[in-house]
């Protein structure tokens, strides 16, 4: 009798339900699924998704899943089915080379309702919109562009010199992130707008801080974690009436989206004045990225409704189209475009500084390096001087080719990398994969790789944590730090593939000029370098979000 009653219906069910969570979810992922066989980051990862969100909830995934590879190698397990690999062959050649496609990790970073290269998830779509600009930001258009050396020149010269040679002069230390942040924008959007239409944020003070808060209010540090980690709990939570971050950020803020939107708009009378002769085409003053956006995007059929996203559904709640913010309606191509361009204006701020803040630091820090970048910098042809009579630039070829300032960027860029975070890629559908060691890898795993463990094997880059720009340099000083010829295949900052950094060029061009402006004309010290320490995170700059340093003219010596 006790035993009927113990075998009754809801109790055989309980210990159905029992067994089957019991395999489903604990023995089978532990034991027997094709990931068993590769090492735990935690012994939690196996059976669980908790431990990885939690770790990257605390903001301490990168230098977690380092540690992890450090002990089990280069392939390790974040979750039951989501993996670490940190090797470049069956790694990140596989994965990357192979254009595995995204996740809804990159979904945060659509624009007006609409996703651009960097937040299209699947190949199709993104290789359409990656075809529309790749030219002007190849090397070659780059280096021989008349439009981007007069930007640079003008910004240069007319923006970034005197303010730093009045610091100089009344003995004045500057915040460099913060002018790091506005020259990055003032060059990017010179070259997308034109420089009669982009910011000024250098000079104007106000304008930039106006700028920075709406970009904080759109983009906040902690919006990261629930958008692009869980953003589907987030949406959900959302309709569910519980917001776990303010309202304005999960939907759209009005503001923030304007300003490119209004920026475009702008771009589009320089052009009709360049095409109705009334202006002359400059160089510098031309929308280059705007126009051939326009240009291609026009021969495209696109669809009359924005595509269904987030935002969009947000902007219909609140009774109003998506394409009515500024109060003047924007047809889909305008919004493609301005999607576009708003998401590589947020990437350009979100990178360019930090990299140039951190060789800032590393070469205030050192003195002899510093001084060896300045005489590579003074034997240029024509130097890059302040206060010469012509306000002439190097010639953008001529910069790419010096050793020192090349190697003192990729070696920052190694050990400070602007994204050192995992890049999240899906393994495709109908095959099996192979990561490292590991064959039988099944569709639809999630497979990460981080510049931040990358660039610290040992075995590539001998004293992963010191900054040595020697080891770019093909030299004997370099033999201690050289370890294999595969550092550049290990170089992972732009990431690699069909998804790799699409401004890695512009980046590395304005960069060079920039540096060669504040190097070769004045001599840098630490004035407040507290929080340097850079976050760990998919994007990280410094925690203290500043880096003061006090500017001298350079010293005169013959160098
Ligand atoms: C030092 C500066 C920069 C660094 C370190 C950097 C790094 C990266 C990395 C690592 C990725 C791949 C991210 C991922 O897939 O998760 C990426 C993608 C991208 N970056 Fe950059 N970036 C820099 C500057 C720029 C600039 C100046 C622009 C535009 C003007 C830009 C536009 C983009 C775009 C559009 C993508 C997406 C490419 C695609 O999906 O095809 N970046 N960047």
């Amino acid at each position: 009798m006790a035993l009927i009653e113990f075998l009754s219906v809801p109790s055989v069910t309980l210990v159905a339900i029992s067994i089957f969570v019991l395999v489903r979810h604990i023995l089978y992922p532990a034991f027997f699924s094709p990931l068993a066989k590769i090492p735990n980051a935690h012994p939690l990862a196996a059976i669980t998704p908790a431990w990885i969100t939690w770790i990257r909830f605390t903001n301490v995934e990168n230098k977690t899943v380092y540690e992890a590879h450090k002990r089990h190698g280069p392939v390790v397990r974040l979750g039951p089915s989501e993996l670490s690999v940190n090797c470049v062959d069956h790694g990140i050649k596989t994965i990357y080379g192979k254009g595995f496609e995204k996740t809804n990790f990159y979904s945060f970073f659509a624009n007006y309702g609409i996703l651009n290269m960097f937040s299209s998830l699947q190949s199709h779509p993104h290789s359409t919109k990656k075809k529309r600009i790749s030219n002007v930001y190849s090397k070659s258009h780059l280096l021989g562009s008349a439009d981007v050396q007069a930007i640079v020149s003008q910004i240069i010269h007319e923006r970034i010199l005197p303010l730093i040679a009045n610091k100089a002069a009344t003995n004045t230390p500057i915040d460099v992130f913060i002018l790091y942040q506005a020259a990055a924008l003032d060059l990017t959007s010179a070259y997308f707008f034109g420089l009669p239409v982009g910011t000024n944020f250098i000079q104007n003070d106000d304008a930039r801080n106006k700028w920075l808060q709406q970009y904080h209010k759109s983009h906040p540090f902690d919006a990261i974690f629930w958008l692009q980690h869980i953003p589907g709990l987030t949406l959900f939570l959302a309709k569910l009436g519980i917001h776990v971050l303010p309202k304005d950020r999960i939907w759209f803020n009005d503001e923030f989206d304007a300003w490119c939107l209004n920026l475009c708009a702008r771009a589009e009378n320089l052009l009709a004045e360049v095409d109705s002769g009334t202006d002359e085409r400059q160089p510098g003053n031309f929308p280059v990225v705007y126009e051939q956006l326009k240009r291609i995007t026009k021969k495209e059929k696109m669809s009359e409704e924005p595509s269904i996203h987030l935002k969009e559904s947000a902007a219909r709640q609140k009774g109003r189209e998506v394409g009515d913010l500024l109060d003047v309606p924007r047809s889909p191509q305008q919004l493609e475009i301005a999607s576009e361009l708003l998401d590589q204006l947020v990437a350009t701020h979100g990178t360019l500084p930090i990299t140039l803040l951190y060789v800032s630091w590393e070469l205030s820090r050192n003195p002899e390096m510093q001084r060896r970048l300045r005489a590579e910098l003074k034997s240029l042809p024509i130097p890059l001087e302040y206060g010469s009579a012509e306000k002439s630039i190097p010639d953008a070829r001529t910069l790419d080719d010096l050793p020192l300032l090349h190697a003192v960027i990729m070696e920052t860029l190694r050990l400070h990398p602007a994204i050192p975070g995992g890049q999240p890629r899906v393994t495709p559908q109908g095959s099996v994969t192979q990561v490292g060691d590991y064959a039988g890898i099944p569709p639809g795993t999630l497979v990460n790789s981080y510049a931040w463990s990358l660039h610290r094997n040992p075995d590539v880059f001998p004293d992963p944590e010191g900054w040595h720009p020697e080891r770019w340099l093909e030299s004997e000083e370099s033999a201690t730090y050289q370890g294999s010829d595969k550092k550049e295949r290990w170089f992972w900052a732009f990431s690699s593939g069909s998804r790799m950094c699409v401004g890695s060029n512009f980046a590395m061009q304005v960069m060079k000029f920039t540096l060669a402006a504040l190097y070769t004309n004045f001599f840098s010290t630490i004035v407040d370098d507290e929080g340097i320490e850079q976050m760990d995170g998919y994007i990280a700059g410094p925690k203290g979000d500043k880096l003061v340093l006090a500017f001298k003219p350079a010293p005169q010596e013959t160098e």
